[in-house]
């Protein structure tokens, strides 16, 4: 994919971290029994960021609600990601705050049972929440009723939500059972009047 944008409009957001060595580093968070996320605020560089949510932004016949595309990915994801093997990449444009994506988790069968997803953002900067999907049988969700209540709603909301603000050029991947034990949405936000693009990095069984 040869990278010619229309137009380019860098400076809509200021760089937030100019100085390369005041750029946060990689986290990754053990979601407990066998899911991970890992979430690299600056995956591409700022600049080249610019150049992919110009490029998409323009060149992409944007449809609702998304479009398809297989074959070969793109980016660095592959780089990044050793052992991944991505054949499909949906793509996901939010014009406004006021568009969003639902509580869900993407658990096809088509994906397999512990699917890697990699999500790159460009553009406005959105929030990507997770919780925990609620087990009614499992003995892992079961509620201990000898425990006291303050400390039940202690562990629940400390440990079954988490939230990433995604940032332009940023990557999350979710790892092992994500989607089979977490939800996940990308909630309005008022305040966020610019626009998001996403790329969503997935391989189909
Ligand atoms: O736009 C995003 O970051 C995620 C969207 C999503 O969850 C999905 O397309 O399944
Ligand atoms: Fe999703």
């Amino acid at each position: 994919m040869s990278l010619k944008p229309k137009t380019l409009s860098f400076g809509r957001l200021t760089n937030p971290y100019p100085n390369p060595n005041e750029i946060p580093k990689s986290q990754t968070v053990d979601l407990g029994n066998g899911s991970q996320i890992v979430y690299s605020p600056r995956f591409l560089s700022f600049e080249d960021s610019w150049k992919w949510f110009e490029y998409l932004n323009n060149e992409i016949p944007w449809t609702t609600p998304t479009l398809r595309v297989f074959g070969r990915s793109c980016l660095q994801v592959h780089k990044a990601l050793p052992g991944s093997s991505f054949n499909s990449l949906l793509l996901n444009r939010y014009k406004s705050g006021n568009e969003y994506v639902g509580w869900h988790s993407d658990d096809e069968k088509l994906y397999g049972s512990t699917p890697e997803i990699a999500t790159v953002s460009f553009g406005c900067d959105r929030d990507f929440l997770l919780k925990k999907k609620k087990h009614k049988n499992s003995s892992q969700e079961r509620i201990n009723d000898e425990e006291p209540v303050t400390k039940r709603l202690k562990k629940s909301s400390h440990v079954d939500q988490h939230s990433f603000n995604l940032k332009h050029g940023s990557l999350l991947v979710m790892k092992g059972y994500t989607q089979r034990d977490w939800l996940h949405s990308l909630p309005k936000r008022a305040k966020a009047e610019a626009t998001r693009i996403s790329l969503t990095f997935r391989h189909v069984l």
